[in-house]
């Protein structure tokens, strides 16, 4: 590493890309921010531009009446090895050399009006221009020009303009890592200084305030500017240096900047008011001392600068995981990663149904009460009350009645009553069907890794539901067959067990018997044991519905819920894997700007580590 300086540029360069250069709209801390570095400020016509020229060597500041400067120029200068060619580079032009300064100048001209519009509307912007000058003429050494303080738009600016700029510049100055660069004309009394007010404002013991003094030689006759170079007027912790640039009349003249230099230098060693401090004054030195304060400040921020880009390191990291990697492109790796999700996502449905978590819970709560409860709700009783039994045996009998035992109003008896149990084998169907539909719905939530595909989550909720439809036909028809099975063929020791009850009775007591035989008592008799025979289905309903619905419903979702979805999925090319895992756009920009970020600051890191090594 040729240098730290250099180092801090390339730094710079590639926050301005990322758009980390005014650290406002940035959540991470900006390291744009933390980099040292020197502004340049001064009111209007305070000779900040010649300064800058005079500092690099060459003419190719705009210029122009009203406020020329709208956009910060990070002007980095790079010194090359004697005899080498002078060149100029602009970060939005990679690879682009300008040789001619004129078209420099140009440049810098429409890249300001391309932000910020041109024509009467002009406006002024932060975000920075980046110029890099490489050239044997100059010091290592970053400035960033800063449009001029002002107090009035002219050539109809719009109002706004002058309010903008203050807090604009205020924004760089404030920085903690900001050298302030303040230009103030001698020919101008110093506490009317734009720039000197700013400096006292942000920097108040005046730490980081260069105080340099423009225009010199226009000071009037028999006046100068000691009181200020030496430090009375307005103290600061570094000398003051005095400037002589090139006149308007010299700038009309074409005067090369190089002769502009001897002649300052020549000013100085022959002034008689500042011929002693002449080794110290002019922007050669100026220059210089600025280089050398920036290396020594840059040396002493590293660590903090180098822990400030490891905490973004961590961060960036911590967060490009929780985005989770980008998305492959080729049709294998997207079938995986569908895949791996569907996975994950049935693990997560089984893990609510496998105890631990209420999904299965629920399902044996339809079973232990809900569905025991129905079937004691069930008018059963109605059914077989004595006029009810009494209406369908002799319904049953027809024109002839019954002779011993009425069979055929047993079995209407027995049906109606059972066809009640349709009802509650129904409902523990819709019942479980609605709680799996639920668990699908909580587990696709909870699929850490499908959060980032909505179009993915969609599919899958569908492909589940419709295969849980399925599963809820199968179970149904299983149940009511459950029930129709109880009514085709019933129990023939039961009643054959009732029977010979019955017979043991009359002989015990052989009158009442014969004289109840067809009346009431009967009937009454008829509708104990039709109770006595439906507790008994019920009771083993309740058992064996719940086994149906498990084996239908619950067994199939755990084993085969996405059986379908896999099928089609495996056939489906690429385009349609694509859009099943089409991201959410915004996210997908933040990954890549993040990943981004991250490759810069771990470049920045490196780049330290190197620099530190070789020192
Ligand atoms: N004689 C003399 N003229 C100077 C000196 N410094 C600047 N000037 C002249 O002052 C005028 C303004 O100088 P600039 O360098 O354009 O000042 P600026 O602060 O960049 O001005 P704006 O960007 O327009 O606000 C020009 O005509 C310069 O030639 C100096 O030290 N001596």
């Amino acid at each position: 590493m040729e240098s730290l300086i250099v180092l801090v540029n390339e730094i710079q360069r590639a926050c301005t890309a990322l758009g980390d250069h005014d650290g406002g709209n940035n959540a991470l801390s900006s390291l744009w921010a933390a980099l040292p570095s020197v502004a340049v400020v001064g009111g209007q016509s305070s000779g900040k531009s010649s300064v800058l020229e005079s500092i690099v060597g060459r003419d190719f500041l705009p210029r122009g009446s009203g406020i020329v400067t709208r956009r910060p120029l990070v002007l980095q200068l790079r010194k090359t090895g004697n005899g080498t060619e002078e060149y100029a580079e602009f970060l939005h032009l990679p690879n682009k050399k300008f040789t001619n300064f004129a078209l420099v100048r140009k440049e810098i001209e429409d890249e300001t009006d391309r932000i910020t519009g041109n024509g009467k509307n002009k406006q002024i912007s932060p975000v920075p221009i980046h110029l890099s000058i490489f050239s044997p003429n100059v010091v290592n050494l970053t400035l960033i020009d800063l449009p001029g303080l002002t107090k009035v738009a002219v050539e109809g600016q719009p109002e706004t303009i002058v309010q903008d700029i203050e807090p604009m510049v205020r924004s760089y100055v404030t920085k903690p890592n900001c050298l302030i660069l303040a230009i103030s004309p001698a020919n101008q009394d110093i506490a009317t200084s734009d720039a000197i007010k700013l400096a006292k404002e942000v920097d108040p013991t005046g730490d980081r305030t260069f105080g340099v003094l423009t225009k010199l030689d226009l000071m009037d006759k028999g006046t100068n500017a000691l009181a200020v170079i030496e430090g009375r007027s307005y103290r600061l912790q570094y000398p003051w240096v005095g400037i002589v640039n090139r006149s308007q009349a010299d700038i009309n003249k074409n005067v090369d900047m190089m002769v502009a230099r001897k002649k300052e230098r020549e000013y100085f060693e022959t002034s008689p008011d500042y011929g002693h401090l002449a080794n110290k004054m002019g922007s050669e030195f100026l220059a210089k001392l600025l280089s050398k304060l920036l290396e020594s400040i840059i040396r002493s921020r590293i660590p903090s600068i180098v822990s400030l880009i490891n905490k973004n390191i961590e961060e960036l990291e911590r967060e490009l995981d929780q985005l989770g990697r980008p998305v492959a492109i080729d049709t294998g790796a997207q079938l995986y990663t569908i895949l791996g999700m569907c996975r994950a996502f049935e693990k997560i449905f089984k893990e609510h149904l496998d105890g631990g978590r209420p999904g299965g819970a629920r399902i044996y709560g339809i079973f232990n009460y809900n569905l025991p409860g129905a079937i004691k709700q069930l008018p059963i009783d109605h059914h077989l009350s004595l006029p009810s039994v009494q209406r369908i045996v002799s319904e049953s009998d027809g024109y002839q009645p019954h002779l011993i035992a009425p069979e055929l109003g047993y079995r209407r008896l027995i049906e109606g009553s059972l066809n009640y149990f349709r009802g509650p084998a129904e409902s523990s169907v819709n019942a479980v069907h609605l709680t799996l539909k639920e668990l699908v719905r909580k587990a696709i939530a909870e699929t850490e890794e499908l959060k980032r595909f909505p179009s993915l989550q969609i599919e899958l909720v569908a492909a589940a539901n419709s295969s849980l439809d399925k599963f809820r036909e199968e179970s149904m028809e299983s149940v009511l067959r459950l029930v129709d099975m109880e009514s085709s063929y019933l129990t023939v020791e039961f009643f054959r067990k009732l029977h010979v009850e019955s017979q043991t009775e009359t002989i015990s007591s052989p009158t009442t018997r014969a004289v109840d035989q067809y009346g009431e008592g009967h009937f009454r008799k008829i509708a104990s044991n039709v109770a006595a025979y439906i507790k008994m289905v019920a009771e083993t309903l309740v058992k064996t519905i719940p086994k149906a619905v498990v084996h239908c419903q619950v067994r199939e979702a755990k084993l085969s819920l996405l059986n379908h979805f896999y099928a089609q999925i495996s056939q489906n090319q690429g385009k349609r894997l694509g859009q099943l895992l089409d991201e959410n756009p915004a996210l997908m920009e933040r990954r890549v700007q993040r990943a981004k970020t991250l490759e810069l600051y771990k470049k920045a890191r490196d780049e330290i580590d190197a620099s530190v090594w070789v020192r």
